[in-house]
Order: C-alpha cells, then sequence, then structure tokens
C-alpha cells in the first residue's frame, strides 16, 4: 500500500542494483519477464503484438517483452523513434533483442493487434509531440488494445496529469510499488487494470526510505479502528455532537449524526436553533436533541457533556455565527480525545480571513482539527494552492501544513493529507457517492470514528474508505441515507 514518487522509486532501483543480487539489466529482465507473462494471461490470443520502444529505460522494458514474446514464436513487431543511449542497461536490452526495431512513424496500428506501450515511464519530463504523440493518437483512432509498462506514456507518474497526449491503456503492469500517477486521475482511468509486480527488489529499501504516502487501504489504519470491550459505555464510546442548521436546512446535519452513529459512536447529539427544533425532533429517535443558538448555550452544552468530537457546517449556512461558532469550538479545551471536523459551509465561511481558522486551530488548547472541503471548498481557502497545477497530493500537504489540520481532499480520488506530512490517496471511491448529502455522512464517519479515539489522519483514512466502501455495497441507486445503514456491515467485515 506504500506509494512512490518517481524520484523515490528510482532512488530505491539504483539503491537495489548498488546491494545486489540483481543488477540494473537483471532488474529491467525482471521487469519484462513478469510484464510478458501479465499478457501472456490474458492476451495469448491476439493476431499479434507491437511493442512501441522509448529512449530510456521503459524502452529497456519494452525490448525485453519484445524478445520474450518472439521467443514464444508469436508475431510480434518492434517500433522506435530513437535509439537507447549507448552503455545504458535499454541499450543491452536491445542488443539481445533479436527484432530488428522499425521507426515509430512507419507505426500502423491494427484493432486486433495489442500495442505494448513501453514509450515513457518514470523519466517522462516533457509533453508527449511529434511521432510519439502520432503513435499515441493512431491507436485510439484504430481502438487497439494497449497494455503499458510502468504507466500509459504521457501521464506523469507524480501528478496523474496528461502531458501532451497519453495512451488509455486495458492493462498496466508497473513495478515494486504503485506511484502517485497510477492512482489520481485522469491517470488512474488511463491505466486500466492495474498490476503489481515484484521483480525482485527487497522490501527492506522501502523502509530505509521512510514512506510518507500510501493507498488508502484498511491495512493503513485497520489497528487503530476502534472496538468495543466489556467495560465499555456509553459516554467512554464517544459523544458526537453535530450543529443543525435553521428550519429548511436540518436535513445534513441528521445525515451526520446518524453517520456518527452507525459507526460507533456511544451518544450523538444534535444542536438546533430553538425555530428548527421541532422538525429535528419529528425525525429523530436515538440521537439526542438540544437547543444551542448563542454562545451561552453552546458553552453551556460543551461545559455539561463534554463532547468528545463536533461536527459543523453541513447545511449550516455561512456567515458569521458559523465563524463565531467554529473558533469558539477551536479555542475549548480539548477533550482528551477526539476532535473537530469542518464541513462545507464552515469552511467557505472563513473565504474572506482563512489565516483566522488557521490561527485558533494553532492555538495550544485546540482540538485536532479535520476538515473536509471538495474542489470548491479548498480553492475559497487556499486560493494559490487550487489551481489544477501540480499534484493533488502536494496541493493537499501544503493545505494540512497552512491549516494546522487534516485534509480531506474530496473527489473521485480523495486524498488525505495530515500537517506531519503523512498522506493516503483513496483506493475504492465510487461514482455512487456523487449525490447529495454524501459529503455530510463523511463528516459524521469521521467525527464518529475521533469520538472514539482513533487520531485525526487515520479516522479520516478510516472514514474515506469506509463510506466509498458502503457505496459500493449499495450500487446503483444510492442515496446519502442508505450510507449510514451499511456502515455496520462495512465495519463487521473489518473486525474480528
Ligand atoms: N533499475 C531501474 O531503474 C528500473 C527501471 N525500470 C523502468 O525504467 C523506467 C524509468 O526509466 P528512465 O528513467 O530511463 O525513464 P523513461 O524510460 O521513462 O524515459 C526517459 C527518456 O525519455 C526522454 N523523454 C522524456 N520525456 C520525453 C518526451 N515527452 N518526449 C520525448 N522524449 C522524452 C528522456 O529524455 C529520456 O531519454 C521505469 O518507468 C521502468 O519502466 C524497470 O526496468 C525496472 C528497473
Ligand atoms: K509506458
Amino acid at each position: 500500500m506504500e506509494v512512490l514518487t518517481p524520484e523515490e522509486m528510482s532512488a530505491i532501483d539504483r539503491r537495489a542494483a548498488e546491494a545486489g543480487p540483481f543488477d540494473g539489466y537483471h532488474l529491467m529482465r525482471n521487469a519484462g519477464a513478469v510484464a510478458a507473462a501479465e499478457i501472456l494471461v490474458r492476451f495469448a490470443d491476439a493476431a499479434g503484438f507491437d511493442v512501441l520502444c522509448g529512449p530510456g529505460n521503459n524502452g529497456g522494458d519494452g525490448y525485453v517483452v519484445a524478445r520474450l514474446l518472439a521467443e514464444r514464436g508469436l508475431d510480434v513487431r518492434l517500433l522506435a523513434a530513437v535509439p537507447p543511449r549507448k552503455g545504458s542497461d535499454a541499450a543491452r536490452a536491445a542488443d539481445d533483442c533479436p527484432l530488428a526495431a522499425r521507426p515509430l512513424d512507419a507505426f500502423r496500428p491494427a484493432p486486433d493487434r495489442i500495442v505494448v506501450d513501453a514509450l515513457f515511464g518514470a523519466g517522462l519530463s516533457r509533453p508527449v509531440s511529434g511521432a510519439e504523440a502520432a503513435a499515441i493518437a493512431g491507436v485510439a483512432a484504430a481502438g487497439a488494445r494497449v497494455v503499458a509498462l510502468d504507466l500509459p506514456s504521457g501521464i506523469s507518474s507524480d501528478s496523474g496529469q496528461v502531458m501532451g497526449a497519453a495512451f488509455d491503456a486495458a492493462l498496466t503492469v508497473t513495478f515494486f510499488r504503485k506511484k502517485p500517477g497510477h492512482l489520481l486521475y485522469p491517470g488512474r482511468a488511463r491505466c486500466g487494470e492495474t498490476v503489481l509486480a515484484d521483480i525482485g527488489i527487497a522490501g527492506a529499501l522501502l523502509e530505509a526510505a521512510g514512506t510518507t504516502l500510501w493507498e488508502n487501504l484498511p491495512a493503513l489504519w485497520r489497528s487503530a479502528l476502534p472496538t468495543a470491550g466489556p467495560d465499555t459505555h456509553k459516554y467512554n464510546r464517544g459523544h458526537v455532537a453535530v450543529f443543525s442548521g435553521g428550519p429548511t436546512s436540518t436535513g445534513a446535519a441528521r445525515l451526520a449524526a446518524r453517520a456518527a452513529a452507525r459507526s460507533g459512536a456511544g451518544a450523538v447529539t444534535l444542536l438546533s436553533p430553538a425555530s428548527a427544533l421541532m422538525v429535528n425532533a419529528m425525525h429523530l429517535t436515538a440521537i439526542m436533541l438540544r437547543r444551542a443558538e448563542t454562545v451561552t448555550e453552546v458553552e453551556q452544552f460543551l461545559a455539561d457533556r463534554r463532547p468528545a468530537a463536533i461536527v459543523l457546517g453541513p447545511g449550516f449556512g455561512v456567515g458569521d455565527w458559523v465563524r463565531t461558532l467554529a473558533l469558539l469550538l477551536l479555542r475549548q479545551a480539548a477533550a482528551e480525545r477526539g476532535g473537530l471536523v469542518l464541513d462545507a459551509d464552515a469552511i467557505s465561511a472563513f473565504a474572506a480571513n482563512p489565516g483566522e481558522l488557521f490561527d485558533a486551530a494553532r492555538g495550544e488548547t485546540a482540538p485536532p482539527l479535520v476538515l473536509t472541503p471538495h474542489e470548491g471548498e479548498f480553492a475559497r481557502l487556499f486560493p494559490d494552492l487550487a489551481e489544477r497545477e501540480g499534484s493533488k497530493i502536494v496541493r493537499a500537504r501544503r493545505a494540512a501544513e497552512r491549516a494546522g489540520g487534516v485534509m480531506v481532499l474530496k473527489g473521485a480520488d480523495t486524498v488525505i493529507a495530515s500537517p506531519d506530512g503523512r498522506a493516503a490517496i483513496n483506493g475504492n471511491g465510487t461514482a455512487f457517492l456523487a449525490t447529495a448529502g454524501s459529503g455530510d455522512v463523511l463528516a459524521g464517519i469521521i467525527a464518529g470514528l475521533l469520538a472514539q479515539g482513533m487520531p485525526a489522519f487515520e479516522a479520516s483514512c478510516a472514514g474515506v474508505w469506509l463510506h466509498a466502501e458502503a457505496a459500493r455495497l449499495f450500487g446503483p441507486g444510492l442515496i446519502a441515507e442508505d450510507l449510514p445503514e451499511l456502515l455496520p456491515e462495512v465495519l463487521a467485515g473489518l473486525i474480528d
């Protein structure tokens, strides 16, 4: 589940080659061998294989694949625009390949042949153009299936962005660990099925590299998931408070409250303005209700009940009151565990003065803070980081550091970043989550986990994954109300 930047990967490749037992060329032969095996499992019946090789080591992997497929008696054509640099591992691979390369601009893709894309991998350093761009366009027009070695050429390994033009692969075989480009969109959609292959690099090299980026999978946080023991009491399972909006916008807070309860919080209280008490009361059973529309009422509640986690923002409305509340909650002495989740309107309300929020979050008694913006809300708080340039990971990390809180930057490829530099790219996102109210549920799940003592980064990662998994379980026709009700089943699959 570790994810390596291209720089980290090439440093590990170098160290692996130095440490042995495999030198660089041997690692390349291993990479080509695993890729050829994956190709043969799926596409042995293709009319033939067109292997497109670039000038670097990605091309080197391609020469190995071409040789291995040809040794099987398969129809293989080799195409290259630029030969590998003399003396490089890729040049050795080309020398050991019995096929002669034809120029790339003579390439005529055919729909019944498989294209093996070995043009560029981690070393892509500028937009794809010329013969390579023409080959990418030609393959798309012919409808030929593509197997990408390491990642589809034209996708930035670092950010997942398309540089100029990029292949749309049916299969991507990558080596040792995934790179951000496999998980961040649009790269993720261009990879097709992604296979992670072992090429003989020792896992110990990874520990030495001190990874701080992961794919968000249960292994990352499962050990921190709360479990109820025999001494569990409803209040030591954590009390969550959720602020409700006015009488015509109460649903969002109830969705968050229900999600907090279903993720295992022992007690949940909805804090409501007087005008919305009746409408909230008509829809609540296990969840408690309390009036809180002035600073005094809120402070009284905090003193009486000391909630471990609080959600503010869903359906709340922007304006002075939400800002006052957020700052008040950040000033309150933190409970021994838990935290504050600011979502939606509680984020947008600080657009004019984000520094006010960040300063409060750094206060000595401030509870751990989690912010859950989608890209639009993110842009309001971090206009300088919002432009699409640069990796989503870099943007989320910088924002987390600046805000002094965990950033959950939502989207099809949600990135969770901690102010201490750790970050995770969610691996199980689904389009079923693109439905009104789904973000309110996410805020509630994270608060429910925080209240049970899960640290903020782990609670945020777990919340994002559980939320998506519940959506996958339900499938088509999902509405936000369905999500909390599926959490018990998803949680049961994780707790033994
Ligand atoms: N020991 C290792 O380092 C291993 C590396 N492996 C492979 O090596 C790859 C990385 O190799 P490299 O670092 O040589 O990089 P690449 O082979 O990805 O590409 C670098 C080459 O492409 C050129 N280039 C970059 N962008 C271009 C563009 N837009 N248009 C035209 N030319 C462009 C560069 O000038 C350079 O010559 C990995 O993706 C992986 O496939 C594997 O063989 C496993 C072992
Ligand atoms: K490639």
